[in-house]
């Protein structure tokens, strides 16, 4: 593992409109790191994703993400951005409309690439790597909500991110298959990827250690585990 930062902020403002909700925000990301995001409802979790995956502007301080610079960031910017992140919600957001190979499709097409053999080459892999290599024909609905969310990771792998950034991404699974989850997360983690997971489930920190960001008080502190 090197150290090559992935994801740095310094004194960094994170706002919702004009509502400061993070100020003075130091964290720092190497490639291969884990690091979950932790908090209260409310606390800026989500905000402070946001922002690192271009949702929300970056006013106030320094910020670079994948060798993007977070202040610079223009709007044209954002697809590429996009590219080399990746991004996994709790609620899996998968369209309805199509079949879990169609949804992959979709955004292989929407990132630039052509060659039907390249894209049914990389589907194949993202859907073994998440264990769900023989399930491409069903529909969303289909499968089931751990399913949906394997799905979800294989589309944030499909462009070989540095970086995946998840919001809570176990939040609707229950505790056996979240754990499932995370073995996966962690295993593209050590594959030399780095991870910053919000996360309100404790259970999982326990069983799964890795360095811990607690939003508090307008701040993001690292913790320990024992003062969860
Ligand atoms: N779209 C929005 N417009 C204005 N304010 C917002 C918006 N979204 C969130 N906020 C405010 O920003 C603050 C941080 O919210 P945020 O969603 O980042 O918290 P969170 O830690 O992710 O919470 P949760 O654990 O419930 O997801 C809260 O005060 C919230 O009310």
């Amino acid at each position: 593992m090197s150290d090559k930062p992935i994801l740095s902020l310094q004194d960094a403002n994170i706002l919702q409109g004009d509502h400061l909700v993070l100020h003075d925000v130091n964290i720092h990301i190497e490639e291969g790191q884990f690091v979950y995001l932790i908090g209260q409802t409310g606390s800026g979790k989500s905000s402070l994703l946001k922002t690192l995956y271009g949702d929300l502007p970056l006013k106030k301080g320094s910020g670079s993400i994948v060798g993007y610079d977070l202040h610079q960031l223009k709007e044209k910017d954002i697809p590429y951005l996009r590219r080399k992140i990746g991004v996994v919600f709790q609620d899996f957001q998968l369209l309805t409309d199509r079949t879990v190979h169609e949804n992959l499709v979709f955004v292989l097409k929407a990132t630039g690439w052509k060659d039907k053999k390249k894209i049914e080459k990389r589907i194949n892999e993202v859907l073994s790597k998440v264990g769900m290599a023989t399930k491409g024909h069903k529909m969303p609905h289909q499968i089931s909500g751990g399913e949906q969310q394997r799905v979800a990771i294989a589309r944030a792998l499909l462009n070989d991110p540095e970086l995946i950034l998840a919001d809570e991404p176990t939040g609707n699974l229950d505790p056996r298959t979240s754990e499932e989850i995370m073995i996966l997360l962690s295993e593209i983690c050590q594959s030399g990827r780095a991870i910053l997971m919000a996360t309100h489930d404790y259970s999982l920190i326990l069983k799964f250690p890795f360095n811990t960001w607690k939003c508090e008080d307008g701040k993001v502190v690292e913790t320990v585990q024992n003062t969860l």
